[in-house]
């Protein structure tokens, strides 16, 4: 009698994705709304990043459409150098994203326990960033958040893109809304005249210069003396520059940095911007035709043996978690569900990369984004059956049909991201 309770679960996999899928290991990380942890695929052994995200706390926080733009925006993306989705679902408490594993730290992590990083590995880790953010603009996708907090290595020290948090898809029409990370900011963004995809070449010079020289370009200890270093200072080296860059180096951050984002570097339209960077002298030793493939070994290899993340979260979710994470069936009473929690019940659908077609949410681009790993008799039953539903953001801007590229997110949400150590 007492074993029944004892028994395990059994588990579907020909059902959709739920937590039952996965064994759940260490602690890794914890963001605004949750935690990471690593998690083992019980039928294929994979392992991966599970970021869960929970649902009371993102509707208290008036979160809802940025989680279900993340999780959107995720299902379109699949690139070598961006972290990416291959499983979402939720259960009553949470919604799960089911991500590449990064066992090599993010670069936050190394830039606080290295001081600074060689200009011979930061240039590798921009040739492939700027691989990844070509491919996003491509496909019309803005990042908007690119700091080095949100750039994660894989153990064998290849840089990927995480974090689409704030991420959007643009048109032609300009942006006007301030979000991102202050100190990573373009200029155009703080001046509020309008801006587009050019905002991310900047931040990605910011993160190069600060990663050579451990230091930030432009600093501020008030929001406004931030907002003034980054919109009018000129672009100053440290002292040492030339023991720590070479002349191309300093040109290539300096054209990434450039506040006119017609000229900066990688902005020409059509691609043309990315070509002239990668014909550029700082990267002659960088094999493009190889890059993408990660047959290059990359400069820096993480440090296998140790953990290269903030242990303590681990630690933090045995003391302190007084609701630890557990495989639940669901009993969800829909009746009852406030505005916002129905939206991500409805919204925030499940995705399996194994069964299904990464595909666009978006109207310009519903067709079909790749064919790589998908089974055409796998789709799931959750998935909507138009290619866009409705998506209720936070300033009553409805994303239907027509109007996504013109809608900017009202990022009042964003300014936990300008936390104190964005103003040094
Ligand atoms: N795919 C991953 N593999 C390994 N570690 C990860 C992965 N994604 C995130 N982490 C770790 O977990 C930490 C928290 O990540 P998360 O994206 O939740 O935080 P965040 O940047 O605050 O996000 P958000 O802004 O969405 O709250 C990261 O700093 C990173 O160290």
């Amino acid at each position: 009698m007492g074993g029944v309770c004892c028994r395990p679960t059994p588990v579907d996999f020909d059902g959709e994705v739920t937590l039952f899928h996965f064994v759940l290991l260490r602690c890794v990380g914890k963001g605004a709304f949750g935690k990471v942890r690593v998690v083992q695929h019980k039928q294929t052994r994979e392992l991966y990043a599970l970021k869960y995200i929970n649902k009371a706390k993102c509707v208290k926080m008036k979160a809802v459409p940025n989680v279900v733009q993340e999780r959107r925006l995720l299902e379109e993306i699949d690139h070598p150098f961006v972290v990416n989705l291959r499983y979402a679902f939720q259960d009553d408490e949470n919604c799960f994203f089911v991500l590449d594993l990064m066992l090599g730290g993010d670069l936050r992590f190394h830039l606080e326990r290295l001081g600074s990083l060689d200009e011979e590995v930061v240039k590798f880790y921009v040739a492939q960033l700027s691989s990844a953010v070509q491919f996003l603009h491509e496909n019309n996708i803005m990042h908007r958040d690119l700091k080095p907090d949100n750039i994660l290595l894989d153990e064998r020290g290849n840089a990927h893109l995480t974090d689409f948090n704030i991420g959007l898809k643009f048109s032609e029409r300009k942006l006007m809304g301030v979000a991102g990370s202050m100190a990573y900011m373009a200029p155009e963004i703080l001046t509020k005249r309008g801006y587009s995809y050019q905002i991310d070449w900047w931040s990605l010079g910011v993160c190069a210069y600060e990663l050579i020289f451990g230091r930030r370009p432009f600093r501020g200890r008030t929001n406004n003396d931030l907002t003034y270093s980054i919109t009018k200072d000129p672009l100053k080296w440290p002292e040492d520059a030339e023991k720590k860059c070479s002349r191309p180096g300093m040109q290539v951050l300096k054209g990434l940095l450039n506040r006119d984002p017609a000229q900066r570097f990688g902005c020409k339209p059509h691609g043309e911007g990315f070509q002239e960077l990668r014909r550029h002298p700082w990267f002659q030793n960088i094999d493009w035709d190889t890059l993408e493939s990660k047959e290059q070994t990359p400069p820096f290899i993480p440090d296998g043996k140790k953990a290269n993340f903030d242990a303590s979260h681990e630690l933090e979710e045995l003391l302190l978690e007084d609701n630890p994470l557990k495989a639940k069936t669901r009993k969800a009473n829909q009746e009852n569900f406030s505005p916002e929690m129905r939206q991500m019940e409805e919204q925030f659908t499940s995705y399996d990369f194994k069964k299904m077609q990464r595909r666009s949410y978006f109207p310009q681009n519903a067709q079909l984004i790749s064919t790589a790993t998908a089974t055409s008799s796998g789709m799931a039953s959750s998935r909507p059956s138009t290619p866009a539903t409705d998506l209720r953001l936070e300033n009553g801007v409805v994303i239907n049909g027509n109007s996504i590229h013109d809608a900017d997110i009202d990022m009042s949400r964003t300014d936990r991201m300008m936390t104190e150590k964005d103003y040094q």
